[in-house]
């Protein structure tokens, strides 16, 4: 997958040069470019921002470096006259004729969910417009719809300072989700929100070794070796969770009849 992020904030994605992600850009599953708005400015003081036509506080981004930056970033994946328009290449790479799927964070999008990270995890391209200040000049999302697919995202109902940490909580949550990403030993399969039997319930308590540690032991059944036991204990335990901290989720599962609340199990 390659992924292109548009910022005036570029050192903000250092955090994408660590762990898994890090490692997943080295054995190049990962494809991560970051980009400066401020090169597609042409004046003096690189200026980005303007005041907001009609009034009212704070600035807006002006539309056109990001039109430029658009255009460089995504023009640049673009098909040349001596290659073919393949959308992307056998390994889920953009090929030249491809276009990405511009991701626009912002606290007026539609809600970022577990799911919608799997549905982004198949895309081969993706573009974030990181904004700041009070959002970007809407018709960059509208000129940008007429040569690919934009979603406008929210990470959840708080706003934050600019677009950057959302990005990074997208690429995160996203990127895990990619084949060879999570080693072995760590499985995207068992997420809270996960499918299958635990499908949409939290995750329960965790434990490791020791099994007594300060007067608190791990529960008798996780050491007991009995597979069938254990699963049944974690999905009890996911309930309890999801019961006590998001009953609304429950109430959702009862009603669509997905939590198995009716198994005798
Ligand atoms: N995703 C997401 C977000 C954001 C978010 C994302 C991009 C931008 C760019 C600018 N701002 C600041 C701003 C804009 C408008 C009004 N008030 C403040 C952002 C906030 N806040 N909360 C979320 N869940």
């Amino acid at each position: 997958m390659r992924i292109d992020i548009i910022t005036i904030f570029p050192d903000y994605f250092a955090p994408l040069e660590l762990s898994l992600i890090g490692k997943a850009r080295a054995a190049g599953i990962l494809d991560i470019r970051l980009h400066d708005l401020r090169s597609w400015t042409h004046d003096r003081h690189n200026t980005v921002d303007d005041t907001p036509y009609g009034g009212g506080p704070g600035m807006v981004m002006k539309p056109e470096p990001w039109g430029e930056a658009l255009d460089a970033v995504i023009g640049a994946g673009r098909a040349t006259p001596d290659q073919g328009s393949s959308p992307d290449t056998p390994d889920g790479t953009p090929g030249p004729g491809a276009v990405p799927r511009l991701v626009v964070p912002t606290p007026s999008g539609t809600p970022f969910t577990q799911e919608r990270a799997r549905r982004l995890s198949e895309e081969p391209w993706l573009v974030f417009a990181c904004g700041r200040y009070e959002g970007i000049d809407s018709r960059v999302a509208a000129d940008a719809a007429r040569r690919m697919p934009v979603e406008e995202v929210s990470i959840g109902d708080y706003v934050l300072a600019g677009g950057e940490s959302a990005t990074l909580v997208i690429v995160e949550t996203v990127s895990r989700l990619l084949p060879g990403v999570l080693g072995n030993a760590e499985s995207a399969v068992q997420d809270s929100f996960a499918t299958g039997a635990m499908e949409n319930l939290l995750e329960g308590p965790v434990y490791t070794k020791p099994a007594h540690w300060r007067g608190l032991e791990v529960p008798p059944v996780l050491l007991s070796g009995d597979h069938g036991a254990v699963d049944r204990w974690r999905r009890h335990e996911a309930l309890r969770k999801t019961a006590r901290n998001r009953p609304e989720l429950l109430r959702a599962l009862a009603e669509a009849g997905m939590a198995g609340l009716d198994r005798r199990d």
